[in-house]
């Protein structure tokens, strides 16, 4: 690819072409390219060595995407095949590091595009971590602890020959919490015959978890918003917020915002959603979100049960009148026709927990109506960042205490809200957090491969 031959807006056209061509039933990874490659354009301008190197060929192909079987055994002797996963997507400023997610829609698409949004965001976290996700088709709705616990100890089998501490560094995601990590990890150390707790973010505090973790995602939202609100001169006090989900990062989201004096008036799950006007502000609802995923029910209807407030069956929340909406479930939750609501209602903010949780119409469609989105490349990093944390502390064999770690997760935060503004500044699109995060992201990942070759 010579620089001489395309410009530069042809250059990105002709990657992303091949990408739709190449991974044609991949609609989710197709979408997550076509959403940050043209954001790229004047970064290109400004150094068109990255289209001579071919630096956007080179970065949309995961440098591994590993697929292996997992057969396990349900507790009435019954054996099931599943499909696991890890995509190491790139590697070039650190370990690659990225969740596991247990859910029914799984697939190579959705691997794919997890990975490729962990690369941008874990290069936000200024932390020196590579970007990868793994997970399996694997449903734990309805099934046992004896049955996690083999399918656990299953996928391990396979997995743990990928993974250590300096090679790929797995984490929780949807439908993976402290209790798989905890079998994962026990299976990885049975195979090893060492203690490596660096191999794995988010375990228990028993064996090397970092305080803060759990709610690091959550809380990692609530500042990034907060300093998207005080950019407009606007505070957190007193605003309502639509959330959905209400797993862990709902969660960490209802606590901070909490705590902040804003409140979560929304949640959602496959069943509906639920609209509490006085907030899931209490411990006792803050605390029963948690009881409600450890469930393994998937219905946040037993919220509405419990609570006595309106649930909604099959709807989605995007359209209450709130200040802030904040998507935490599951990708493309937000439509454009949920977002033309959205717009209708006045609402000024989008901050997004979940990883993609506007399709890219509905995203375009807020910029262009002048509402600020925070993009969870950026907004959800605060996870990621603790994870990365918790790797810092278990190689110094350290741990620090909660007001320590969530002061760090705090600044970094504020670092990324800081690059992603300052970068889309400074490249001419205003006050553009999207784009921002796509070029302060990009910036190092690009310099680094540059720096190491051709790879
Ligand atoms: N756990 C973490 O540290 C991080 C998670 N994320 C992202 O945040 C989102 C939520 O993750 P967690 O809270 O960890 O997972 P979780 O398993 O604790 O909760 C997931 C929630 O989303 C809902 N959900 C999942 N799939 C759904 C579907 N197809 N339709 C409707 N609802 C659905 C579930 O009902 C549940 O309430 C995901 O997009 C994940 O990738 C992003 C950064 C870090
Ligand atoms: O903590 C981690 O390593 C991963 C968090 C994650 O999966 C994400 O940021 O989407």
């Amino acid at each position: 690819m010579l620089k001489t031959m395309l410009s530069s807006t042809e250059y990105i056209e002709k990657v992303m072409n091949d990408v739709r061509e190449k991974n044609a039933h991949e609609p989710e990874f197709i979408q997550t390219v076509e959403e940050v490659l043209p954001t790229l354009k004047p970064v290109l301008e400004k150094y068109p060595e990255y289209m001579e190197k071919n630096l956007l060929g080179r970065i949309v192909e995961p440098e591994r995407q590993i697929m292996f079987k997992v057969s396990w055994e349900d507790d009435n002797g019954g054996v099931h095949v599943n499909r696991g996963f890890r995509v190491q997507f790139n590697g070039a400023i650190g370990p690659y590091k990225g969740g596991l997610r247990f859910h029914p829609s799984v697939n190579l698409s959705i691997m794919k595009f997890l990975g490729f949004e962990q690369t941008f965001k874990n290069s936000l976290t200024g932390l020196p971590i590579g970007g990868g996700k793994g997970g399996s088709d694997f449903d734990p709705r309805g099934k046992s602890d004896s049955e996690i616990l083999r399918f656990c100890q299953s996928f391990m089998t396979e997995l743990y020959r990928h993974i250590g501490p300096n090679v790929d560094v797995p984490a929780g995601d949807i439908g993976v919490g402290a209790r798989e990590i905890g079998y994962l990890f026990g299976q990885y150390r049975r195979i090893r015959g060492a203690f490596e707790n660096g191999v794995f973010t988010g375990k228990g505090i028993p064996y090397g978890g970092s305080l803060i973790r759990p709610e690091a995602t959550g809380f990692g939202i609530v500042y990034f918003c907060n300093e998207i609100l005080l950019h407009n001169n606007d505070t957190m006090v007193g605003k309502t917020i639509a959330s959905s989900g209400f797993g862990n990062v709902t969660w960490g989201v209802c606590k901070k915002a909490t705590e902040l004096g804003a409140k979560v008036v929304t949640l959602s799950g496959p069943d509906g959603y639920i609209y509490d006007p006085e907030g899931v502000t209490t411990e006792e609802k803050i605390n029963y979100l948690v009881e409600m995923r450890n469930s393994g029910r998937d219905k946040v209807k037993d919220y509405a049960d419990k609570f006595g407030v309106e649930f909604f069956a099959g709807e989605k929340p995007w359209g209450r009148k709130v200040d802030i909406i904040m998507p935490c479930a599951t990708q493309n939750d937000i439509h454009i026709e949920h977002a033309k609501m959205i717009v209708d209602n006045d609402i000024k903010y989008v901050c997004e927990g979940a990883n993609m949780p506007c399709t890219n119409e509905a995203v375009s469609y807020f910029l262009e109506k002048g509402l600020i989105v925070g993009p969870s490349k950026a907004a959800n990093a605060g996870g990621v960042s603790v994870s990365a944390l918790e790797m810092s502390q278990n190689s110094m064999r350290l741990s620090w205490t909660e007001e320590e770690v969530d002061a760090k997760l705090h600044q970094i935060m504020k670092n990324i809200h800081k690059n992603a503004k300052d970068a889309a500044e400074f490249y001419g699109f205003g006050y553009n957090l999207v784009a921002g995060a796509n070029i302060a992201g990009f910036d190092k990942v690009a310099k680094a491969m540059v720096a190491q070759g051709r790879y």
